[in-house]
């Protein structure tokens, strides 16, 4: 165990949530990105999170709201600098997790050269099931995450497609960023992102070992 403290609700932590964006190429490519030669980092807010049986808001001002489907990695034992090859020490365990993110706002931002705060940092931008046990996924790089909505499936892919690993990823970031326990890393979505309207049902998943659900609800 990498932490003596109960990580099983990192949620309620109040600590980081790092963000990869563009680390599978299939996605990169139908958002017409280059495939990026070193992590493309941005954060959210601790209060992104949000737990099934409560709506995702769809921000007051966009009309594009995407889902996309990602693996967390919840760190259980903080670092800075931390090696690739020890890398895995620091990890207590997964989440599946959405990174739900106002497109029209962000490609607003990218035109503009502002950040993606609005787009990618709001109240209930980050869907999150339970923790998993590390031991429930005997290989990270190796297991598949889907989403559905309104039953149609609209991603699909598996996590051996990263272009940086979760080891990679770890070290990285530690160099820029002290990683701290409770702190969660998304690590990219996988092509077919697409947007949501009010009342639509998300249901995603990594392979059949965890599902969620979550409707999309008009902020007011
Ligand atoms: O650069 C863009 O147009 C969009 C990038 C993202 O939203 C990146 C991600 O969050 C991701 O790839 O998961
Ligand atoms: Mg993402």
């Amino acid at each position: 165990m990498a932490s003596s403290k109960n990580l099983s609700r990192f949620w309620e932590w109040g600590r980081k949530i790092i963000c990869v964006g563009r680390n599978y190429a299939d996605h990169a490519k139908e958002l017409k990105n280059v495939v990026p030669t070193e992590p493309v980092l941005f954060l959210k807010s601790p209060s992104a999170y949000v737990r099934e049986g409560a709506p995702v808001l769809m921000p007051y001002y966009s009309n594009n709201l995407h889902h996309e489907v990602e693996l967390g990695v919840v760190i259980g034992k903080g670092g800075k600098d931390i090696a690739q090859a020890s890398a895995m020490d620091h990890v207590e365990g997964y989440a599946l997790c959405l990174d739900m993110t106002a497109r029209d706002v962000q490609d607003q931002c990218k035109q503009k050269g502002l950040p993606w705060t609005l787009a990618k940092a709001f109240d209930t931008s980050c869907p999150v099931s339970d923790m998993i046990p590390k031991e429930t996924i005997k290989d990270p790089h190796n297991v598949k995450i889907w989403l559905k909505v309104n039953d149609i499936l609209k991603q699909e892919g598996s996590t051996s497609s990263m272009i940086f690993s979760i080891p990679f990823l770890i070290s990285y970031i530690s160099r820029v960023i002290t990683l701290e326990e409770g702190d969660l890393i998304l690590t990219g979505t996988p092509k077919g992102v697409a947007a949501v309207q009010e009342d639509d049902e998300m249901v995603a998943g990594i392979d059949d070992i965890i599902s969620m659900r979550f409707r999309i609800k008009k902020q007011v």
